[in-house]
């Protein structure tokens, strides 16, 4: 068969590409493949922060259009950064096994951060969470590909740290970047961080099929709930919401965290149910969130940008 793979071209992207490619050659080895590359909002725009665009989907948008008209039959994305409602007609097809989620603090420890120290960073969570822990440093945001992004440290914007996602380090060998690997308890990672999803035509059975044999369960029991949670929030990748899972046997355990952009007010659930629930778990979580005020935070981060933010399904 012959697979057309929509992609962006960042090194991040490429190197995730190349990674599906890998595993799916791996099962299925008569699979050839034409890559079909696209820049996408996020690529075309380098200068505004993520939620000034006042959409969701920066990287997505674009790749759902190549799948609806053909131009490709998969696109592999990182699932933190593919909106919880997809295109009618377009499924999320298959999860592999997922990489470290953890975000990782680069140019010092959370505790080597001294007093007014900058750090950088162009989520909302990731600033939300280091104001919660660190009241004490300057947030700068910052955007760009990971590469540059590091190189933002001791660089002439003075930042003493960045944020990031360790997983993508890992995809691109930089993780030795990393000087601590930030506690999910502590500091939650993002929705489907260190997961990749392969996004496919909801009406192609042979693909889907092909695609079903790179999936790992439990990384898909992990981002469904973690999803269903966010969808249920009405929330995107953008906002203060942080999330970890872990497993006990068969037992998947959500935990949550939604923190107000001043780092002042967190709030936190944290349910368990077997792996088979996992949308009912995440449903489940939301629901708590939204009984200890959660809603009202995410409202608030909104307004105190400008109602730049769109929720989804709203
Ligand atoms: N928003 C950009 C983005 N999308 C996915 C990753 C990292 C890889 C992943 O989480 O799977 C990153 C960079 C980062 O947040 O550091």
């Amino acid at each position: 068969m012959l697979l057309k793979i929509g992609t962006r071209r960042s090194p991040l992207a490429m190197a995730q590409t190349n990674y599906i490619m890998g595993l799916i050659k791996a099962k299925h080895p008569q699979t050839e493949f034409s890559l079909h590359p696209i820049a996408t909002v996020a690529d075309r725009d380098r200068v505004s922060e993520f939620h000034q665009f006042g959409m969701i989907g920066v990287f997505s948008t674009e790749h759902e259009e190549q799948l609806i008209s053909g131009e490709a039959d998969i696109i592999v994305h990182s699932l933190k950064d593919l909106p919880t409602t997809l295109r009618d007609g377009l499924v999320l097809a298959a999860v592999p096994e997922r990489a470290d989620p953890r975000d990782g603090l680069c140019g010092s420890t959370l505790a080597d951060l001294k007093p007014g120290a900058r750090v950088g960073t162009g989520s909302l969570r990731r600033r939300a969470q280091i104001k919660h822990l660190r009241p004490d440093v300057e947030v700068v945001p910052i955007r760009g590909n990971v590469g540059p992004r590091l190189a933002k440290i001791d660089g002439e914007d003075g930042l003493d740290a960045v944020i990031l996602a360790q997983a993508g380090l890992q995809r691109l060998g930089l993780e030795r970047a990393t000087s601590e690997l930030l506690d999910p308890h502590v500091f939650p990672y993002a929705v489907g961080q260190g997961a990749l999803g392969v996004e496919a035509r909801a009406a192609d059975a042979e693909i889907l099929a092909l695609l079903k044999d790179i999936e790992d369960p439990r990384a898909r029991a992990e981002v469904d709930c973690e999803r269903a949670m966010l969808h249920s929030l009405g929330a995107g990748c953008s906002l203060p919401v942080g999330a970890s899972t872990s497993w006990d046997g068969d037992q998947l355990t959500l935990r949550a965290q939604i923190t107000s952009l001043d780092g002042q007010k967190c709030i936190v659930a944290s349910e368990t149910a077997p792996s088979t629930q996992a949308v009912e778990l995440g449903l489940a979580t939301a629901d708590v969130l939204r009984k200890r005020g959660g809603v009202e935070i995410l409202e608030s981060s909104y307004r105190s940008f400008g109602g730049h933010f769109k929720f989804i399904g709203a």
